[in-house]
């Protein structure tokens, strides 16, 4: 059974026990069930922004401990200020160490769309991500029956949830793609050896419809290579480790941002000259 596959079957026994202890009647009641989404596909179109989602990760399977003491207050809002286009909290307690509580905060905190990244199974926890404050949902193909993929995306967008659609694979993103789904995140890291490779990014972006707001995923390591995603039409970069590494991860974004802008700048004065 490869990592992926292990955490979803646990995830479904999760979601039966978090059904019993918080029904969704519960969850209705929350402050923010009303409040409207902001959409994380124009904060990523956003010209003043990095188009950087900002993750908040302590533990991952790939490697174990990150940054498991993090204050989410301080990082999220550091992150804001350092330029990022939105924030992305892991939810998932076992395998990253993350928890509700968690998203909770950063949506006192900032006003910025916030990307649940949770691997869901089932319209529970999409009730649940908006009782909690998120603007957007991950539905990971590899994980979901493609019927069932879009089942979940409609019933999201019912909620005025946005969704990130991450794929793997040409076939599994023909096979996703639906009316409600306008953000595909292209993930780099194997889920087999854990290995990250920015190639799938720049081979799989041709074959995603134009219209799409492209976002590439995981061991994004250097402005440069955000350089060569843009070029190649991406508009969101999802990225975790880089900063979450450094005992304070806003400051390492806020190092990256500026580089970032530094040689976009570089990019803009040596076109105008040509
Ligand atoms: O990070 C892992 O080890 C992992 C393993 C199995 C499923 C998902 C996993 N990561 C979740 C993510 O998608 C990343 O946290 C996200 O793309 C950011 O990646 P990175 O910048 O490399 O931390």
């Amino acid at each position: 059974m490869n990592i992926l596959d292990e955490i979803i079957a646990h995830k479904y026994k999760e979601v039966e026990e978090r059904k019993a202890l918080y029904p969704v009647k519960l969850l209705e009641k929350s402050l923010y069930f009303e409040t409207p989404c902001l959409s994380l596909e124009r904060y990523l179109l956003r010209p003043d922004k990095s188009g950087i989602i900002a993750e908040i990760k302590r533990k991952s399977p790939s490697k174990g401990d990150i940054n498991p003491y993090v204050s989410v207050e301080r990082t999220s809002i550091g992150y804001m200020q350092a330029g990022a286009s939105a924030l992305s909290i892991l939810t998932d307690s076992n395998y990253f160490g993350g928890k509700n509580e968690d998203l909770m905060i950063a949506r006192k905190y900032n006003y910025c769309p916030i990307l649940r990244k949770d691997f869901t199974v089932d319209e529970y926890q999409i009730v649940e991500a908006k009782s909690i404050g998120a603007d957007a949902i991950l539905l990971i193909a590899a994980a979901l029956e493609p019927e069932r993929l879009k089942q979940l995306a409609a019933f999201a967008r019912s909620f005025g949830l946005e969704v990130l659609l991450e794929v793997h694979s040409q076939q599994e993103l023909e096979a996703s793609l639906s009316e409600d789904v306008t953000i595909v995140g292209v993930n780099n890291r194997n889920l087999q050896t854990f290995q990250t490779d920015v190639a799938l990014s720049l081979e799989l972006a041709q074959h995603i419809p134009s219209g799409m707001t492209k976002v590439s995923e995981s061991g994004l390591k250097s402005p440069k290579t955000l350089i060569e995603l843009q070029a190649a039409g991406y508009n969101g970069f999802l990225i975790g480790e880089t900063f979450m590494t450094d005992g304070r991860p806003e400051r390492a974004a806020a190092e990256f941002i500026r580089e970032l802008r530094q040689l976009q700048q570089n990019l803009s004065l040596a076109s105008a000259q040509a």
